[in-house]
């Protein structure tokens, strides 16, 4: 097992910078995520690590050892790829021994090991198959065996389940969470999959245009987001365009944007809190997940409640997602399948409050891109 650092690393390719002022540090054993949408950096970053790719400028370390310019076959990481990658002409054992034939293993150590591996991805009954006789989810399994049982340090994961059906997905993220904790190895995983992210991961760095914008637990970027790009990109939010009139030191008083009617809106301080301090003249937003703000039917005392009016209802099985007009404002109110959810009905009038304790005020950077 390894520790990685990358300190202040950029790539350019000619005039792109596809990754820019990485700093990220991934612990032993960890399994981390690199989550953002096409063309954020993420593969690049992941190559950087293997060595196809050497970064233009900055570091990258396994456990503070320099291995910035140290050839891939010199790294000691093993690498599942979307395509998988396999020589379809050889069959699953020769495809999973290829790494020890070229590390010089003896024959009776590499059929050993070979077994072993092909046994912890149960595999063990197609040792002498082709990999072209094989289905999707079995090539995965393939790979995942090839890059195991080279008994890596770090293993690198770039999109391994996209190419297969959601039911085999789902199994497959099962599988490999299976083995990173029985090889107990440092674990990078790519995918522009949200919900993967957040139900695999120990922690997950969000890119986009080739900057890392949070690094967090799943619970803390889906809880706390840094900015309305992580706040949209990971789960559903509202996002309001607010303007701040005064800031104590427990709350800030905001109002919203685009209404014809004030409306003020109470949120938590969280400077102080290990979190940077807001830019009060910058683009400003509160975010508040659709699952935290609730619908009443007659104003509640205290702050943050608002009159409103149903827009819509959307049924979708254990959840259904009310719309609720509130002046010009579309709030999306996620409730579950109870039979509470049939006293509301388009049109009606009612009351949302928003729980202080959910609202987070963020930068909005979306018009920052480059
Ligand atoms: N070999 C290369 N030559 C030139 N530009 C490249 C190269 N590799 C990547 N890029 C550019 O760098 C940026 C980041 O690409 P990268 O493949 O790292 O993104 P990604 O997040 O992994 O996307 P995807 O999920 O689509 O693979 C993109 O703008 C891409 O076009």
């Amino acid at each position: 097992m390894a520790s990685i650092k990358m300190e202040n690393v950029q790539k350019a390719f000619g005039k792109t910078i596809a990754v820019d002022h990485l700093n990220l540090e991934i612990n032993e054993g960890e399994f981390f995520t690199f989550l953002g949408p096409s063309g954020c950096g993420k593969t690049t970053t992941l190559r950087m690590i293997a060595g196809f790719y050497y970064p233009t400028k900055g570091i990258v370390r396994f456990s503070d050892k320099d291995m910035t310019r140290v050839p891939p076959e010199k790294r000691n990481t093993g690498m599942v790829f979307q395509n998988y990658a396999l020589f379809p002409h050889m069959t699953v054992f020769e495809n999973v021994a290829f790494g020890l034939r070229v590390r010089k293993i003896p024959s009776s150590e590499l059929k050993t090991r070979v077994l072993d591996a092909l046994q912890k991805v149960r595999l063990e009954s197609y040792p002498n198959r082709q990999v072209s006789q094989l289905s999707g989810g079995q090539q995965q399994r393939v790979a995942l065996a090839r890059a195991l049982v080279i008994e890596p340090e770090i293993l690198l994961l770039d999109e391994p389940l996209s190419n297969l059906d959601a039911k085999l997905r789902d199994e497959m993220r099962g599988e490999i969470l299976r083995l990173q904790r029985d090889y107990k190895i440092t674990t990078i995983y790519v995918t522009h999959d949200q919900a993967e992210a957040l139900s695999m991961s120990d922690r997950i760095a969000v890119f986009n245009y080739g900057v890392c914008h949070q690094v967090g637990t799943p619970a803390e970027i889906y809880n706390q987001p840094a900015n309305d790009f992580v706040a949209g990109f990971i789960g559903e939010s509202n996002l309001l365009p607010v303007q701040v009139k005064s800031v104590q030191q427990e709350n800030v008083v905001v109002t919203l944007k685009n209404v014809d009617h004030p409306i003020t809106i109470d949120v938590p301080n969280h400077a102080g809190e290990g979190e940077p301090i807001l830019r009060t003249d910058k683009d400003l937003a509160v975010s508040i997940r659709p699952e935290a703000i609730r619908i009443l039917d007659v104003a509640e005392e205290g702050v943050n409640s608002f009159k409103g009016k149903i827009d819509s209802v959307q049924f979708f099985g254990s959840v259904v997602t009310i719309t609720v007009a509130v002046q010009n404002v579309f709030l999306r109110v996620d409730v579950l399948n109870t039979h509470e959810f049939r006293h509301f009905y388009q049109g009606k009038e009612v009351h949302v409050q928003l729980p202080q304790k959910r609202l987070r005020l963020i930068p909005i950077i979306s018009g920052d891109a480059p």
